[in-house]
């Protein structure tokens, strides 16, 4: 009808090289540490949503992939929050909303979908608030790790100190266009994570007492991972996110009782990313895995097509999907790299390489 407003955002997923786990405020999503994560190229991964608020709406409804889906408490905070901000009038703001999203790749599946998803919900809904102010405390109401979604490229998530929240906010680091980077996704297992990241890192800060010798190693390891992608060095970004990825699961299993995300799959990739970065003298590639059993390989654009001949011959995978870039000369890692064989017997289902 003439009066409704309609609004559209997109956003891409974001991948943590820095990890965020766990809050000092759960209703307002303040994390106790900052975070730092690299935003996936959004022509390959991409969630586009589009919300509209009209005074024929009996209540609010969300269509995720052509299904209706539940409100969510999370969704329901971000549009609350937005109401009280609206700049297009007390009529507006009372009035409900019809949000319908789509992700161009698997959701729910260990590939960030929260991180776009509710990006774009907030961004979507602040816009037809007309209202793009705070972006990041309302994306980060839907989902912490959404905030970082706002800034293609690299950002950085300030944990802050203040208890209202209003200091901890996310920032670009650098652009998309300051280093191409390569994204392969090990794609283990698509089925339904065994504990939510929310739920999790609430236990992990009950109850583990390695939580804080994480907390207090990461400034320095910020501190890295910073320099690293100011001086796009890549060994140092590598070697950065491969250990607070470990550091992230070591915390996980000292939660109690423990939080398990790796399988012997997501293992012998990483045992496999060590393998041939020690066969090839240098670092080829990175690995970082989140709250879920799927592994992303970091690597530089002329080693990608290296990196998965040895994904193939290791894992014994038919096909890999996506853009390889030029073929790279393999003539530098010895025939026997892959050791042992400890492949996973093809329990690799797919890889994909992605641009940054
Ligand atoms: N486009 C979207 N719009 C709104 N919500 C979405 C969208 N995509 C995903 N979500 C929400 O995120 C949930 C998936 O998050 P979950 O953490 O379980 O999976 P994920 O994709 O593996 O994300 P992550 O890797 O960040 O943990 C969905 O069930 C849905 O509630
Ligand atoms: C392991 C992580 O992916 C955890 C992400 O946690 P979420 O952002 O999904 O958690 P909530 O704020 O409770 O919604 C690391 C990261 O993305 O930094």
């Amino acid at each position: 009808s003439d009066e409704s407003f309609i609004a559209y955002a997109a956003a891409a997923p974001n991948l943590a090289l820095i990890k965020y786990w766990g809050k000092r405020d759960s209703r307002l999503v303040l994390p106790l540490n900052n975070s730092i994560s690299v935003t996936l190229d959004d022509q390959l991964m991409r969630t586009v949503t589009m919300a509209t608020a009209s005074p024929e709406f009996a209540e609010d409804f969300v269509e995720l992939n052509g299904k209706p889906v539940e409100v969510t408490d999370r969704m329901r905070a971000v549009l609350q929050s937005l109401r009280q901000r609206c700049q297009r009038g007390q009529d507006l703001a009372s009035w409900k909303v019809r949000v319908a999203t789509r992700n161009s790749f698997p959701t729910a599946a260990g590939l960030a979908s929260s991180s776009s998803g509710l990006c774009a919900f907030a961004v979507a809904v602040a816009r037809l608030a007309d209202t793009l102010r705070w972006l990041s405390t309302v994306a980060r109401l839907g989902s912490g790790s959404a905030c970082r979604s706002l800034f293609a490229g690299f950002a950085e998530w300030s944990a802050g100190q203040r208890p209202d929240g209003v200091d901890s906010t996310a920032s670009q680091l650098a652009s998309a266009g300051h280093w191409d980077l390569r994204v392969l996704v090990c794609v283990v297992g698509a089925g339904a994570k065994s504990a939510p990241s929310t739920q999790a890192m609430a236990r992990t800060v009950a109850t583990s007492s390695l939580l804080p010798a994480r907390l207090s190693c990461l400034p320095d390891r910020l501190a890295a991972v910073r320099e690293a992608v100011a001086g796009r060095d890549f060994a140092s970004l590598a070697e950065m996110s491969m250990r607070d990825s470990n550091c992230l699961h070591a915390v996980c299993a000292d939660t109690y009782p423990p939080v398990h995300y790796l399988t012997d799959a997501s293992r012998a990739i990483i045992d496999f990313v060590h393998r041939l970065n020690e066969a090839s003298g240098r670092v080829v590639l990175g690995y970082t895995a989140d709250a879920g059993p799927n592994v992303c390989l970091l690597a530089q654009p002329a080693d990608v097509h290296l990196a998965a001949g040895c994904l193939q011959r290791a894992f014994d995978i038919g096909q890999v999907v996506g853009d390889l870039g030029e073929a790279a000369d393999n003539s530098k890692v010895p025939s026997d790299w892959a050791g042992d064989g400890s492949g996973g017997e093809g329990r690799l289902r797919a890889t994909g390489s992605n641009r940054c």
